[in-house]
This record gives structure tokens, sequence and C-alpha cells, in this order.
């Protein structure tokens, strides 16, 4: 599905287009334009057969000019050096916007998880992480869940780090089970916030009567984002996930489509099946993309008729094809930084050993959301452009000012 056109580059392009917005200079763009450290590892694992393979892992930290980095870890099948500095790069604007003290990162491995069971899953996870001790930690760098990792992997990964340094070490992980230092909400907070900023950013442009989705992703946020949609009155007309695409125009019943999932495997046999490529296209008001990168390329992009594009997943959207949507793109730095504010929640509550109820996280949740779309809204408004540029010139701004208050060292 991918086409290999994440780049480097495109991200670059974006900052450049908003750096006359900003305070920030040519010279502040230099500290952003490359990643702080990328690590590659192989992996030897013990396979059930007895057997060795030997995967690769990566770990990118792309800046910490305003806190330790963090980010998710992704094991996902052909992950590359340069998917992980481009993603961590997108994760370090996306803290400075949503204003929280970190930087960006992400990893990973070369791995197809659903091909290993569950002892071969953590043999690797826990020699990802055992490779990776000298360079992660709750002042460093703080790894989190995302596409093919769980608050199980999340768990294991606490474990090595905690006995190679000989101490608990909660914090080195977000994303983890309730009873091992995880928080309220982490599951659902992505989809949550992505429900909360399409419905402000709607209500923003006058954007009245029905509003119909089609959901492309039907993992842990497309899922949430489907259901939290669908209770603000929504209509769910189409969802794909990885083994199709279906289609009612009458609207889809959300909780059944889900255990309908959860029992088959997939979205197929709900209702009448069409292309994923048609659900791109859909005339809908709102086109919500929660797999994965890449999915709207220049190819595709002169096709889209929704009212909007919902970048859920990280850079969902190319550069290049963003040049045919002006507009209707509402960025993952404002439609995605719930998982990321979640991740902030849980580090601050490990750090303090001081656990919150679950009305105060979902609180926190809303208001910081809230808040960072008053500033994005505002910086559109004022800055007569777009809402990604709005966005990278808010967190462009931040870093800039982060960067030169620190100065250069030594
Ligand atoms: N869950 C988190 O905490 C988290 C954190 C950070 C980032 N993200 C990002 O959000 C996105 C989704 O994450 P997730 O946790 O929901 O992942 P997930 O693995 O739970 O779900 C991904 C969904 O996309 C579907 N999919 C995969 N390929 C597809 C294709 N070709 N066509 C249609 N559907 C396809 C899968 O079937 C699945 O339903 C990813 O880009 C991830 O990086 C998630």
């Amino acid at each position: 599905m991918q086409p290999t056109t994440l780049t480097w580059q495109g991200l670059m392009r974006q900052m450049e287009r908003a750096l006359p917005f900003t305070q920030a200079s040519e010279h502040s763009l230099a500290y952003f334009k490359y990643p702080k450290r990328t690590v590659r590892f192989s992996l030897p694992v013990r396979m059930d057969d007895g057997g060795v393979d030997v995967f690769t892992g990566y770990r990118t930290v792309h800046s910490i000019a305003r806190g330790p980095a963090t980010g998710g870890v992704r094991f996902k099948e052909g992950l590359t050096a340069h998917e992980c500095e481009v993603l961590a790069g997108i994760m370090t604007l996306k803290c400075a916007v949503m204003e929280l003290p970190l930087g960006g990162a992400k990893g990973g491995v070369d791995v197809d998880a659903e091909k290993l069971s569950k002892k071969e899953l953590e043999r690797l996870t826990r020699r990802f992480t055992s490779e990776l001790v000298d360079f992660i930690g709750p002042g460093e760098d703080i790894l989190a869940p995302d596409i093919g990792t769980d608050d199980q992997v999340m768990a294991w990964m606490m474990d090595t780090y905690s006995e190679q340094t000989g101490t608990t070490t909660t914090g080195v992980v977000t994303g983890k089970p309730l009873g091992l230092g995880g928080s309220f909400g982490s599951k659902e907070a992505r989809g949550r916030a992505a429900a909360q900023v399409t419905e402000r950013v709607l209500k923003e442009d006058g954007v009245d009567g029905e509003v119909t989705v089609a959901i492309h992703g039907f993992g842990n946020v497309g899922r949430e984002l489907a259901r939290r949609l669908h209770l603000q009155g929504a209509k769910i007309v189409a969802v794909a996930d990885q083994g199709g695409a279906i289609y009612d125009s009458s609207g889809l019943d959300v909780e059944s489509l889900s255990a309908h999932r959860d029992f088959t495997g997939s979205v197929l046999g709900f209702a009448p099946e069409i292309k994923s490529g048609h659900l791109l296209t859909l005339d809908v008001t709102v086109l919500a993309l929660s797999a994965d990168w890449g999915v709207i390329h220049e190819g595709i992009a002169p096709g889209v008729r929704a009212k909007y594009i919902l970048e859920a997943a990280n850079r969902a959207v190319l550069p290049d094809a963003e040049e045919h949507l002006a507009g209707i793109v509402i960025p993952d730095l404002v439609a995605s930084g719930g998982g990321v504010t979640l991740s902030y929640l849980e580090w601050v509550q490990d750090a303090n050993s001081f656990f919150w109820a679950e009305d105060e996280i979902s609180g926190a949740l809303s208001r910081r959301t809230a808040q960072m779309l008053d500033q994005v809204l505002t910086a559109r408004r004022t800055l007569r452009t777009d809402l990604r540029t709005a966005a990278y010139a808010l967190a462009l701004n931040r870093l800039h000012e982060a960067t030169t208050l620190r100065g250069v060292y030594p």
C-alpha cells in the first residue's frame, strides 16, 4: 500500500513553509534539520523451533531541546531507520504543539509481530530493550506503544530495563498495564482526543447538519475514534482495516462492528464490501486516517472528495499530496496529540509514584486538547494560513525559544 516517499525533505519543506510565521530563523531551524541520534542494532532471537533469527532494531531521538525524548516503538515489517527519523521529527513538533516538556523519538523492529509466538515476542522485546539500556530512561528517552506493540510489550520493556539497571523504573516506558504504573485512559486517549479535535474544528468552521465519516484503520485509534464520533452524533458510513473495507450509507453500528472484528479478525462480512481505495474517495464530511503513514499520496489526492481529512495516524497525508488538498487536512500535530499527552501524564504519575483517578486523567486530557485547539485555531486565523502551517509555526516558536535559552554547549 505504501509508496516509498516518507521523506525527510518533506518534513523540512513543511517546517520551512512555517518559518516566515515564526520568530525562528534559518539558523534555529538548523537544530532540527538532523536527528540527534539514530541507533541501529541487530537482534538475535531464539525461536521456538530452536533456531536463531536475527532482526534489525532502530531507535531515533530527534530532539531533546524541550525535555527528554519520547515516542512509540513499532514492530512492523519493513521498518527502516529513515521511517523512524521522520516520525521522530514529527514527535518533536507534536510535543511542542501540545506544550509538553518532551522531545521526539521513534523506533522499533523490522518484524511482522503477528508471525511470532508470545514467547518469541517476549524474547525479541527483551533483547531490543537490553540493546537500548544505555540510551533510554525516564530522563533520557521514554518508550511508548505503537503499531504491533501493546501494554504487555511495554511491561516486558519496563521489567528488562529495571532488571539491568537494578532499580524498578516504571517511568522508562508508558502505555503500561494499570497494575504496573500505567495510567487510566491510555488505550482510549488518541481516539478520544481526535474526536474532540474533529468536533471543535467542524464547529469553528460552521459545518452543520449531518456529519458522515469514513474510517481507514480500525485498531486502537480507529475504533475509539469511531465510537466517540458516533456518540457525538456522527454517522460512520464506511470502515477499512487490513482485510478490506465495508460501506453502509445508513450508518454502521460501531459497537456491533467492534465485536464482529474481535470475533472474526476483520471488518469484512459486517456490511457490503467496497474497495479500500474507494473508501478514500467517498463523498463524506470526514475521512479519518488511523492506519499508518502515506495512505493519501499524490496518485490518490486529486480523487479525494471528503470535506476534511483527519490525520489520526502520523504523516498519513504525504506532503506532495497535500498540495492538492489545500485547507482540508486536520494534521497529525493537531489530530493525534492525545497519545503523547497521555504518555506525559503517565510519566508524571510514575515520577511521583502518585496515581490519579480516571476522571482526573480524562479531564486533564480534554483540557490540554482544548487549550492546544484554542492556540492553533487562533494562529490559523491571525496568520491566515492552514492548520498544518499554524501548528508548525507554534511548534517552531517554542523550539526556537528553548534552543535560544539553552544556548550552545560547550
Ligand atoms: N495506539 C497508540 O498508542 C499510538 C501511539 C502513537 C501513534 N499511533 C499511531 O496511530 C496509528 C494507528 O495506531 P493503532 O495503535 O491504532 O494501530 P493498530 O495496529 O492497533 O491498528 C492499525 C489498524 O490499521 C489497519 N490497517 C493496516 N493496514 C491497512 C491497510 N492497508 N488498509 C486499511 N487498514 C489497514 C489495521 O488492520 C488496524 O485496524 C499508527 O500510525 C500509529 O503510529 C498510535
